[in-house]
C-alpha cells in the first residue's frame, strides 16, 4: 500500500488555501485521556466543507502529514464512494480511571450497549485492570459488551496472563495488547484456546506497511483511523486489502474529526462491531452546537454545523496558533515532495 501523497481528484491546495478560513481550537477534556488535560486541533474550511487537523503535538511531520491528507481529502475533493449507512452504532470509550469515577465517565456517553476500557496504564497494575473490567461489567449487566485496549503496552507473557485473568468478564475483544506484529502473533498463537479477538490498531495506523499485521495473520480484526490513514478512501482500501473485520474508531477528534471517522464507517460494506466514535462525551466542548454525543448507542452521518462562537472561545492561544499553523506547512511540503 503506497502512503499516501496527492489525491488525483484534487490539486494540492496551496498553504494560503488551506490557511485561509482556519481555526486552532484547544479543548478541555472532560477526563484525563492518553496523558492530556486538553485537545488542540485546527479547523480547516475546504470548498468541499470543514476539515480537521490534529495528530497529536508529539508526532513528527512525517506521521502528521498523513493526517494533513485526510484533511485534504475531507475538505477539498468530494467523497468517490457512496454512504451505506446513516446512523453509526458507538462504544463508550472509559480512561483508565478510579473505579469510583466510572459511573460519572459512562454516564457521559449516554445508552451505549458496548464500552471499550483502557487497560495496562503506565503507574497501574493488572489487579486495577481487574477491579475496573469487574466494575464496569458490574454496571453494564451480562448483555453489554466490553473489549479493552493495552495500547501495546504489555510484552506476550504479561499479555496471556492478564487476557487469562480477564476474560472471565466476557470480552468482545482485546486491542493492540503487545506492540509489534510478531508478539501479536505469538500471543495469538498461545491464547487460541480461549475465546478472545485481538484487534490491531497502532499496528495498522503507524505502521509503514498497514497490511503487514493482517498479512502475517496476527489479529482477528483490525481498527481503522480516518485521519492517521490519509483519508476515508485509503482506511477503505487498507480495510479491503487486510480482509479483515474492522472497527472505526476516533482520534480523539472533534466532531468535525468524528464525523470524516461515521462518514468512513458509513462507507464500509459490513459494520459488525460497535464503532470508537463517541469521544465527543470525553470533551468538555466542542466546535459546534450538536456535538457527536452518542445518542441511543448511535452517532448520525452528517456533515457538522460549525459554530463560530465556540471557534472564538475555544480559541488557542497565540503561539500555540503558529505553530500549528507552521506544522501545517511543512506537512504540506512533505505532501508534496511525496507526490513527485
Ligand atoms: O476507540 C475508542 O473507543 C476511542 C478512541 C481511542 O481509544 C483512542 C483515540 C485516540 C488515541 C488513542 O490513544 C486511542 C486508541 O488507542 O484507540
Ligand atoms: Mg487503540
Amino acid at each position: 500500500m503506497d502512503a499516501p501523497t496527492r489525491d488525483d481528484r484534487h490539486e494540492l491546495p496551496s498553504v494560503d488555501a488551506l490557511l485561509a478560513d482556519s481555526h486552532v481550537v484547544r479543548i478541555p477534556l472532560a477526563t484525563r485521556f492518553r496523558g492530556l488535560e486538553h485537545r488542540e486541533a485546527v479547523l480547516l474550511r475546504g470548498p468541499q466543507g470543514w476539515a480537521e487537523f490534529s495528530p497529536f503535538v508529539e508526532y513528527d511531520d512525517q506521521e502528521a502529514a498523513t493526517w494533513l491528507a485526510a484533511a485534504i481529502a475531507t475538505g477539498w475533493a468530494p467523497p468517490s464512494t457512496p454512504a451505506l449507512r446513516d446512523q453509526i452504532p458507538v462504544n463508550a470509550t472509559l480512561p483508565a480511571v478510579p473505579l469510583d469515577r466510572i459511573p460519572a465517565v459512562l454516564s457521559r456517553f449516554g445508552e451505549c450497549r458496548t464500552v471499550k476500557i483502557k487497560v495496562a496504564e503506565r503507574g497501574q497494575t493488572l489487579a486495577d485492570d481487574v477491579d475496573r473490567v469487574r466494575e464496569t461489567r458490574r454496571l453494564l449487566g451480562p448483555a453489554g459488551r466490553i473489549r479493552l485496549d493495552a495500547n501495546g503496552a504489555w510484552n506476550v507473557d504479561e499479555a496471556e496472563h492478564a487476557i487469562r485473568e480477564l476474560e472471565r468478564f466476557d470480552l468482545e475483544y482485546v486491542e493492540q495488547p503487545c506492540a509489534s506484529v510478531a508478539e501479536l502473533a505469538e500471543l495469538r498463537r498461545r491464547i487460541r484456546r480461549i475465546d478472545v479477538p485481538i484487534a490491531a490498531d497502532e499496528s495498522v495506523r503507524k505502521a509503514s506497511d498497514p497490511i503487514a499485521v493482517a498479512r502475517a495473520d496476527a489479529v482477528d480484526l483490525v481498527v481503522i483511523k480516518a485521519a492517521p490513514l490519509g483519508g476515508i478512501d485509503r482506511a477503505l482500501a487498507i480495510v479491503a486489502e487486510a480482509g479483515l473485520p474492522a472497527v472505526v474508531s476516533s482520534a480523539l477528534d472533534t466532531s468535525v474529526g468524528l464525523a470524516m471517522g461515521a462518514a468512513l464507517a458509513a462507507r464500509l460494506p459490513e459494520l459488525p462491531y460497535d464503532c470508537g466514535l463517541g469521544t465527543a462525551a470525553l470533551l468538555l466542548s466542542d466546535v459546534t452546537r450538536t456535538p457527536l454525543i452518542p445518542t441511543d448507542g448511535t452517532i448520525p452521518v452528517a456533515a457538522v454545523d460549525i459554530d463560530e462562537d465556540a471557534l472564538a472561545r475555544l480559541a488557542a492561544p497565540d503561539e500555540r496558533a503558529a505553530w500549528w499553523r507552521a506544522r501545517i506547512a511543512r506537512c504540506r511540503e512533505l505532501l508534496v515532495v511525496g507526490a513527485t
